[in-house]
């Protein structure tokens, strides 16, 4: 069709590219991996805190018995090596690439694990970005991960949108904070989730309160929040309300994040591994 926008939300055409399914685009992981489930970990914008939730979940599953890994799809702001204190680099297994393990023992792939100079700056167009998101998966060796976690590029554009067709993903964790337009970051998750028929776990809001040191009231520094009704709206859970704690900043800058104490994202850890579980 020459008049095609390639928009088929806007279109009742019944064309080829309609006909097309989400799974014609998935790439196939490396001969020797085997992951069980794959969570994408998203958000509208950068610095709402996507690596730190995808950091802690990884973490909490890790301290539940299951191996998990980080796969740091935000190529252009990579933040997951820092947060565990990662600094040596990927070994390569013939054409392969094999992840950096924590001291605990989850598994990483990241561009600053593979860069020469880990603050070089990645100054790649987006088809380059993407390529490297494919080949963490295709070229790296997941060696019996149960749970693997994709911190996301931010947004929903064209790098976000190559990963969700390229890497089976078994659901989503949508982050946001309060300062954000949450409607519309959800609303988006939902639309791109929806597309690519992949179900969203639910949402985190982080940076959601303070908690006074001296009385521990809790003071909604960005306003009022609505994820709840939101979340109502789109019939999503809210899995968590993260508070903007200077200890999680703390372990986070001391690449020490596998230290964190809090149950506040027990239940997101819960409704990550029930994806896990026989239904
Ligand atoms: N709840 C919190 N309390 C304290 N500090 C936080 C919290 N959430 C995030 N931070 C800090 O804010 C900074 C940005 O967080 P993070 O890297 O997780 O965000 P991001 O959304 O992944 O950003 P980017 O896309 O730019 O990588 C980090 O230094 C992190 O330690």
């Amino acid at each position: 069709m020459s008049e095609c926008t390639h928009n088929c939300e806007s279109c009742g055409e019944n064309c080829a590219e309609r006909q097309m399914k989400p799974e014609d685009f998935l790439e196939k992981p490396h001969e020797l991996s085997s992951v069980r489930k794959v969570v994408g970990v998203v958000s509208g914008k950068g610095g709402v805190g996507k690596s730190l939730v995808t950091s802690m979940l990884a973490v909490l599953l890790n301290r539940r018995g299951h191996h998990t890994g980080i796969m740091d799809a935000d190529v252009t702001g990579p933040s997951i090596p820092k947060a565990f204190g990662l600094h040596e680099k990927a070994s390569g297994m013939g054409e392969a690439i094999l992840p950096v393990r924590t001291k605990t023992g989850v598994d990483v792939i990241s561009i600053n694990l593979l860069l020469e100079n880990e603050s070089d700056p990645v100054v790649w167009r987006g088809p380059v970005i993407a390529g490297v998101v494919k080949q963490f998966w295709t070229d790296v060796i997941w060696n019996d991960v149960d749970f693997l976690f994709v911190d996301m590029p931010p947004g929903t554009g064209d790098v976000p949108l190559t990963v969700f067709q390229s890497i089976p993903l078994d659901g989503i964790v949508v982050v946001a904070s309060p300062q954000e337009l949450v409607e519309m970051v959800v609303e988006k998750a939902v639309k791109m989730a929806r597309l690519m028929n992949i179900p969203i776990l639910g949402i985190v809001e982080n940076m959601s309160y303070v908690e006074c040191p001296d009385c521990g009231r809790r003071i909604n520094i960005f306003g009022e929040s609505h994820v709840d009704e939101i979340a109502a709206r789109y019939g999503l859970p809210v899995l968590a309300k993260l508070p903007l704690d200077p200890a999680l900043a703390s372990v986070c800058d001391k690449g020490v994040v596998e230290l964190f104490e809090g149950d506040w994202m027990d239940s997101a850890a819960d409704a990550v591994e029930a994806l896990g579980k026989p239904s």
